[in-house]
């Protein structure tokens, strides 16, 4: 937890109290909760799909609150995103690199969610998640697939990451938290 902790301390100590919220969405199963307890614990935990979200919030340096809503992505939740999204400072949109076949549903799950004048301007990062399958996207790959191209004037970035071994996963949120800094100098 240490060298993670250290390393977020630096990029959020600009952020001194002020909160930041962020909202981690995806299909099931591609990863979210893995990775929002993968920040939390640095540990790989059990997960079951979920119903609803979980919340969490994290305090990597003092005077920071990160809280990060980890949506569940079955078909059937997905109507609520939208609900949690008002006053979203960053997505973190999480995707599974190893099933190509679902890759085509994701990104319409995200165009539809961004296209919104509330989101226009909300920072992205896309992890593509389990990079460790045979045969998994990369993120290049992934980029065209996902259209992040025609994201226009949202900043985005995206990271190939394995939230089991936790691969890609600092590296993330550091471009979340530099990304998120951004929007709110600007006054989003
Ligand atoms: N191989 C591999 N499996 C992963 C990785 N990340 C998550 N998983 C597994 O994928 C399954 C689903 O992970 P979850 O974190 O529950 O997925 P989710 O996106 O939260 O799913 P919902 O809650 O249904 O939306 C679990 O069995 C995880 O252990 C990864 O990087 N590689
Ligand atoms: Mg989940």
């Amino acid at each position: 937890m240490g060298g993670l902790a250290s390393k977020l301390s630096k990029v959020f100590s600009p952020f001194k109290n002020c909160p930041a919220r962020i909202a981690m969405i995806g299909l099931d199963g591609a990863g979210k909760t893995t990775i929002l307890y993968r920040f939390k614990l640095n540990e790989t935990i059990s997960t079951i799909p979920t119903i609803g979200f979980n919340v969490e919030t994290l305090t990597p340096t003092k005077g920071l609150e990160l809280t990060v809503w980890d949506m569940g992505g079955q078909e059937r939740m997905r109507p609520l995103w939208r609900m949690y999204l008002r006053g979203t400072d960053g997505v973190m949109f999480v995707v599974d690199s190893g099933d190509r076949e679902r890759i085509p549903e994701a990104k319409e799950e995200l165009l539809r969610l961004l296209d919104t004048q509330e989101m226009k301007n909300v920072p992205l990062v896309v992890i593509a998640n389990k990079q460790d399958l045979p045969g998994a996207v990369d993120a290049k790959d992934m980029t065209k697939r996902l259209q992040l191209p025609q994201m226009s004037a949202r900043p985005w970035v995206i990271h190939s990451a394995c939230a089991t071994t936790g691969e890609g996963i600092c590296e993330s949120m550091e471009s979340l938290a530099k990304m998120v800094k951004e929007y709110k100098a600007k006054g989003k």
